[in-house]
This record gives C-alpha cells, structure tokens and sequence, in this order.
C-alpha cells in the first residue's frame, strides 16, 4: 500500500538500512527528541494538553446524560497539534471547527487504511480487483495529504522569502539542511521533506492516543488499580495544582501502569514488517538475507514463559523492578528494539503519560449507563495497529 505516491521514497520507517536512513534518524534526534529539545518544548505540550482538557469538558456539557464521551478522540487531536506546532507551528485539528483540517482528515484515513488487513497480502493474486477498495482510497487520502503538505510548504517558502517567520521548527531545519553530500544529502527534495514530516503525524499521534485509550480502559476495569494511582497522584499534585510533565518521574505507579497496559496491548503488535539484510542463523532457524520479519511483540507481552500470570493487569509487576519499554528489555518491546526501534520514543513516552495523568488528575472517570467495569468490550481490531474496536465511551466528572 505504502508504493503509491512514492512514499517509500522519503519514509524513515520503511527506508532500507543505509546512509540516507541514518541521516533521517539524526536530524529527527537531534531536532526534535534528544532530553534538551524534549525539555525545551514543555510548553508546547502544556497548550495541547490544556486545549484537550477544555474540549472534554465542552463535550460532557453538551454529551447525553448517563452516555460517555469518547476520550481518545480528544486525546488523538492533542497529540496531533502536539506534533502540529513541534513540526510546522500550526494547530491543525480543532473539534470545535465544523469543517476539521482537510489535513488531519487525510493523515486520518491514511491511518485507518493502513490499519486493516488486507487479503491481497495473503493472496497477492487478488491485488490486481483491490476488494476492499483500500488501495483506492490509500491512494486518494495520500494524494490529498501530499497536497497539502505543498501547500504549507508554499507558504512557508514565501514568508521566509518575506523574513516574516520568527520561530524555527522542524519544518524550517529540514528546509535548510545542508549536508556534504557524501554520506547524508546535500540537499532534501520537496518530496523527501513532505514524507518525512507526514510520517512523523503517522508513527506519533494514533500510537500516542491508543496507548492512552487502552490504559484508561484497564484502570476502569481494575477500580482498585485506579484507586491507586489517584491516591498516588494526589499525594504529588495539590487540588489545585495541574498535573505538569515534571511529576511523572515521582509517579512510579502511573509508570507501571502504563507499563504494564503496553505490554498487554503493543499499538504496533507486530511493530513494522522489516527484512534480514544478510543470511542469518535466528534459534535454529536459517532465515535467508531478504526474507520479510515480523516480530509479534504482542505475543511476547503475554507470553507465559516471560511473565507470571501474562493475562491479568497487575501494575505491581514493575514496581521496584528494572524492566522497562526502552528496548533494553526484549520481552517488553511496544517501541521495538536495536537500531530501528522507534526515534520518537522520548516525546511519545512522554505524551502518554503527561496526557494520562492530566486526564486522570483532572477527572473522575465513570462508566456510562449499563456498562460495569466486567462489560466493558476488550475487544482489539485486527491489524497493523491494535485499536480498541469499540472505542471506550466514559463519563469525566470533575475531580
Ligand atoms: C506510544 C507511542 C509510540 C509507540 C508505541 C511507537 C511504536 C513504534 C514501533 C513499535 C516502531 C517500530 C520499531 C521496530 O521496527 O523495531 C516505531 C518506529 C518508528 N516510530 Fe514510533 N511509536 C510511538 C510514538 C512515536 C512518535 C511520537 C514518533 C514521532 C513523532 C514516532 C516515530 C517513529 C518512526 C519515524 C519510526 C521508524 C523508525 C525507523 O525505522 O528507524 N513514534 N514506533
């Protein structure tokens, strides 16, 4: 699917390991995740998050009696314009707006497309009818995204010509790179510079928001587990305090808790397809270079040999306990592991929580009408990425 619009021509993700890959995995690094550049953009978080906080409450106001809003939706628009101002300085996403970004609607179904399996996958005779439609639409909503992103970049071309523009993003470094030419570019092409940054909205907001989505949904199946974390949390954060980046490192619990309701639900189960590069000799098994690899890190999350009691949700595993997500750990590896795991866990990592715990500060959580917490539907779609099939309705009151 991802061969239309020469995406493969620009992707850090599906890049073959080489050179220009690492290049892209420098400067997005560099730019954007190292701890400084993390720390300097604290406020931009603040804002997004606030904004989230804000339309919840709006929707609660205006939801039903007894029924539930949907969360993660709030949760996903902040991550997006999270990624938004790091990478173009724009808000890109707005509930309130009647007519949502054409972008965000595009990035939107170029996820969903991505996101169902195909049967052309596993009878590549069919690709030719595309049954489902989905090349069709991959190319359509692709298509509409790389059209927007000329445009931003028009504009953004024009202002600096005009030396209007005052900050510098990520769109700005990848504008005026400038490499030797020898193992990095001289230059980045228009196309490159619109994948790139379409990519970084494609790996950073949906994992963002479902991590959150499926977090929340154990803590309101396990009520003495959210009773926990709340008694933690207001134990660090007054009444009238908010919730700010800087308390997730006193909040181990919300850490294992997150912790352990990644290792149930991976957003990228069987993290990105990749392919040997050499002849290789794996537990026995001689696997030829070239031969496609997926690791079902969804298996290994529940994997009996590696946990005790894999299908119960029991924060309490990780406390005191060094195992963490950062790929030091293979039998805990929502983020991948080695070279490739994913670059933007810095900023990813500190999404979940930062939006979590805000939520979880902020709000009293309660099950709409009818719902219990042994009803609530746990049911995953199948696929590239682990969605909630029917995403968790609840009620925030204000805590
Ligand atoms: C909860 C949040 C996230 C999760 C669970 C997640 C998970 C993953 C996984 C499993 C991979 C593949 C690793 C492998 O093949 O071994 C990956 C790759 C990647 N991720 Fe993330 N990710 C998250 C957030 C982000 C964010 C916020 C960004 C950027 C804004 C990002 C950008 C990327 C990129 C560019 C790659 C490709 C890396 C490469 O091939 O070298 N991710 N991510």
């Amino acid at each position: 699917m991802w061969v239309h619009n020469n995406y493969y021509q620009g992707s850090p993700a599906l890049a073959r390991y080489g050179p220009f890959w690492r290049f892209q995995r420098r400067i997005c690094t560099v730019e954007m995740f190292v701890h400084k550049k993390i720390s300097e953009t604290v406020p931009v978080r603040r804002k997004c998050v606030d904004n989230m906080l804000k339309w919840i409450e709006k929707a609660v106001n205006s939801a039903e009696k007894g029924s539930g809003i949907e969360v993660t939706r709030f949760v996903f628009l902040a991550s997006f314009n999270m990624l938004g101002n790091l990478i173009l300085s724009k808000d890109l996403a707005d509930p309130e707006s009647e007519e949502a970004s054409e972008f965000f609607n595009a990035v939107k179904g170029i996820m969903e497309w991505s996101g169902i399996p195909n049967v052309s996958d596993i009878f590549p005779f069919l690709r030719k009818f595309d049954l489902q439609k989905l090349r069709k639409k991959m190319t359509r909503d692709m298509g509409k995204a790389i059209e927007i992103m000329s445009m931003f970049l028009k504009e953004r071309e024009e202002e600096r010509k005009k030396g209007t523009e005052k900050r510098r993003d990520f769109l700005d470094v990848l504008l005026e790179f400038e490499g030797t030419g020898k193992d990095e570019p001289a230059k980045l092409s228009e196309h490159e510079i619109k994948i790139f940054i379409l990519e970084m909205f494609l790996a950073g907001s949906e994992t963002t928001s479902n991590s959150v989505e499926w977090a929340l949904t154990e803590l309101l199946r396990h009520p003495e587990a959210m009773a926990k974390v709340k008694t933690e949390i207001s134990k660090v954060i007054g009444p009238n305090e908010k919730f700010e980046e800087s308390d997730i490192e006193n909040l181990p619990y919300m850490q294992s808790v997150i912790k352990e309701s990644l290792r149930l639900h991976p957003p990228l189960p069987f993290l990105l397809p990749r392919a040997t590069i050499q002849d290789t000799k794996f537990m026995g098994y001689d696997v030829p270079k070239g031969t496609r690899v997926l690791v079902n890190a969804w298996a290994i999350g529940r994997d009996p040999e590696c946990w005790d009691d894999p299908m119960s949700f029991k924060p309490e595993r990780f406390l005191g306990s060094k195992l963490d997500v950062k790929g030091q750990h293979y039998e805990l590896i929502p983020f991948g592991a080695g070279r490739r795991m994913c670059v933007g866990l810095p900023l990813g990592h500190r999404m979940m929580h930062f939006a979590l715990g805000s939520l979880l500060h902020e709000f009293k959580w309660e099950l709409p009408d009818g719902v219990s917490p042994n009803s609530i539907d746990m049911n995953e779609s199948m696929g590239s990425i682990t969605r909630k099939r029917d995403s968790l309705k609840v009620i925030p009151k204000k805590a």
